[in-house]
């Protein structure tokens, strides 16, 4: 039997970034037609922020495996609607996954194909468990970045079409000084 070697490695919880991680940057420009408000969108174009950055530790992609990736995401919003991730369903719709809170505040929204949601607050400590065939993203609604540890299965792979055409049905936004959770006005199924 050809083992592989076991390793431990350390994330710096105060940058999120893991020594040896591939490391992933998405600035606004990789988010054209994400956030509802296109005005704004243009506008922070010109400043074209980083949005995120990934740190994945990933093998290959076999059933059995496990891969795990910090987040980075930085605070920030476009018009009223806080950052957030692209958001996707695994390739492999029935993999789940479980998220760590690590630094800063947000949440999660996870969606079912026909659009049940459900909004997760999240902060250092708290552990999200996706199920299967759930979608998700998320968002940042504090103002320093809001960094997580994800685990899940080697194999899970990414499906962002859906949610890129559809986005969500709900949004997160800041309104009179508070985070709202509120219908998504473009969705539909
Ligand atoms: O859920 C996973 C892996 O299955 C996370 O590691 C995200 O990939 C990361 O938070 C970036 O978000 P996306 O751009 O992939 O939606
Ligand atoms: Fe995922």
């Amino acid at each position: 039997m050809d083992y592989k070697t076991p390793f431990g490695v350390k994330i710096d919880l105060e940058t999120g970034v893991i020594p040896g991680a591939n490391k992933l940057v998405r600035r606004l420009s990789d988010m054209r037609g994400y956030f509802l408000d296109e005005k704004a969108y243009e506008e922070l174009l010109k400043e074209d922020p980083i949005v995120y950055e990934v740190y994945a530790i990933e093998q290959e992609e076999k059933e059995g495996d496990l891969n795990f990736a910090t987040t980075v995401l930085y605070p920030g919003k476009v018009g009223k609607e806080f950052f957030f991730t692209k958001g996707h369903y695994h390739a492999k719709a029935d993999r789940a996954e479980i998220y760590c809170g690590i630094k800063g505040r947000g949440g999660m929204l996870l969606q079912t194909p026909e659009g049940e949601a459900k909004w997760i607050p999240m902060e250092p400590g708290t552990v999200v468990y996706v199920p299967p065939y759930w979608a998700h993203r998320t968002v940042n609604t504090g103002n320093e970045p809001f960094i997580f540890l994800a685990i899940y299965p080697a194999d899970a792979g990414h499906d962002y079409g859906s949610i890129k055409e559809k986005g969500f049905s709900k949004i997160v936004i800041e309104e009179d000084g508070e985070v709202k959770v509120v219908d998504n006005p473009r969705w539909k199924l």
